[in-house]
Order: C-alpha cells, then sequence, then structure tokens
C-alpha cells in the first residue's frame, strides 16, 4: 500500500510506477532501427494473452519514482524518449512530457489506447485491442495504427480499426511473436495485395537487444 502522500502524487502524473529505462534501438513501426530511450511504466489491465511483458501489469511491484528523475536519466542519452508500459495512458502523462519538453526531447508512445489521451506527444504509436477498445481520443491523434496478427482473424480487426483511425494514419501489420512462424507468410501476402500496408517486424528481439 502507498502511503496517501505518494498515491497523490502518482494520481497527479508526478510519480509514476517505473518498471525500467534503457537507452535502444526502436525495434517497431515506423521508426524501426532509430535510437531511443525507453522508459517502461507499469500498470495495465488490458490482459492480452499473448502480452509480451506481463512483468509490467501490476502496478504495485514498480516503485512511484519522481517524473524528475526519470527525465534526468532520459536527457543523458538520446534526443528521443519512447514512453511505453504497460498501459502509460492508464496514468496522467502531462507533467511528464511537459517536462521531457523542457529539454526538447521528441517524445514518443506505445498505448492500446484503452485510457484518454493526455499528455503531448510528437509520435502515438496506437496498437489497440479487442478485450479493451481504444478511446476516440487517441483514435483521432494517432500517427501509427500497428495491429498484432496472432490468428487470421485479426486482419478483419485490422480493418475494422483502420476505418476508426484519422486518416493520416501510418497502418502497420506486426505478427505475434509465439506465432510469427505461421503469421508473417500471411502478412507478407497480406501487405502485397493491400499495399496501404507496412509490415512491422520485432526486430528488437531479432537482433536480441532490449
Ligand atoms: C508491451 S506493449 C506496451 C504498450 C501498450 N500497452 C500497448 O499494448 O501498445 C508494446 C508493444 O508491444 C506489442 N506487443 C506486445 N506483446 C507482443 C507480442 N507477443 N508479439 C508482438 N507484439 C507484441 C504491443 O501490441 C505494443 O505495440
Ligand atoms: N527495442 C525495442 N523496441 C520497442 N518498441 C516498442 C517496444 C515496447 O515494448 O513498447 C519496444 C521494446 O521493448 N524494445
Ligand atoms: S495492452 Fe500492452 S502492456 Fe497491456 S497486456 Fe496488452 S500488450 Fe501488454
Ligand atoms: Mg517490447
Amino acid at each position: 500500500m502507498l502511503s496517501k502522500e505518494i498515491q497523490l502524487e502518482v494520481n497527479k502524473g508526478a510519480m509514476l510506477p517505473l518498471m525500467e529505462e534503457f537507452y535502444t534501438i526502436q525495434g517497431e513501426g515506423n521508426h524501426t532501427g532509430t535510437a531511443a530511450y525507453f522508459i517502461r511504466i507499469g500498470g495495465c489491465d488490458v490482459g492480452c494473452h499473448w502480452c509480451d511483458v506481463k512483468e509490467s501489469w501490476n502496478a504495485e511491484l514498480h516503485p512511484p519514482t519522481p517524473i524528475e528523475n526519470i527525465v534526468a536519466n532520459a536527457v543523458k542519452y538520446a534526443d528521443t524518449v519512447v514512453v511505453t508500459g504497460g498501459e502509460p495512458l492508464t496514468w496522467d502523462m502531462s507533467l511528464l512530457t511537459s517536462k521531457l519538453k523542457e529539454h526538447k526531447l521528441k517524445i514518443h508512445i506505445e498505448t492500446s489506447g484503452a485510457y484518454p489521451l493526455s499528455g503531448t506527444w510528437d509520435w502515438i504509436c496506437l496498437s489497440p485491442k479487442k478485450n479493451k477498445l481504444p478511446t476516440q481520443t487517441v483514435y483521432d491523434h494517432a500517427d501509427e495504427l500497428k495491429v498484432i496478427i496472432f490468428n487470421k482473424h485479426d486482419f478483419i480487426f485490422a480493418e475494422e480499426q483502420a476505418a476508426k483511425v484519422n486518416s493520416n494514419a501510418l497502418l502497420f501489420l506486426q505478427p505475434e511473436w509465439s506465432n510469427k512462424e505461421d503469421m508473417t507468410p500471411l502478412i507478407v501476402d497480406y501487405v502485397m495485395k493491400n499495399p496501404k500496408w507496412r509490415v512491422s517486424l520485432q526486430t528488437h528481439k531479432y537482433l536480441n537487444i532490449p
């Protein structure tokens, strides 16, 4: 149990349950291959059965950390920060993103969109989930839509989500990692037949980097 004072700071977004921070190469989506500092914030109740960071789900396992400390680390490494989780929009991202902007960092988010958009972002990657569909604000502001393909039905879900996202969003299909041998060939065929989509791979896993 957090003390009342700390809980209030977390509610404001002045402290956040930090799981890990690491400097690496963005492995997925439009910015694949580019250096970025990742900030992984704990807490997610979406419950994807194939989630590759289930350790992030329980926010209580991750220490409430002042955003000043998070920002002080980020500025040492890169000019681009990727905020991920867990589900970062569980929390109010306004204070974190305004502090990062004071240091002129480019700020990207990886989100399921399950909660309303908070914070100010240079790039929003929306990866929608069937269990808890995105809120309208995230569909409206997403820069890229990245749908995970675990089975054939997910192509139908991908088209439904593409119809909901704003018309400027870039469209990506990404194989679910444990099923990639079966799904990647289907994605390749699909993108050749439907070239508005692009292939996204989790390249950091092939490179054995975080
Ligand atoms: C771990 S999530 C954290 C951010 C946010 N909760 C979300 O789902 O977008 C980061 C990205 O990894 C993707 N992802 C998670 N598990 C995956 C898996 N097993 N295979 C492929 N992509 C996965 C998510 O869809 C999301 O795009
Ligand atoms: N290298 C690398 N790229 C990523 N892109 C999105 C990630 C995430 O977990 O949000 C991720 C990650 O965990 N590692
Ligand atoms: S929404 Fe993201 S963090 Fe949450 S369970 Fe799904 S993939 Fe994992
Ligand atoms: Mg990841």
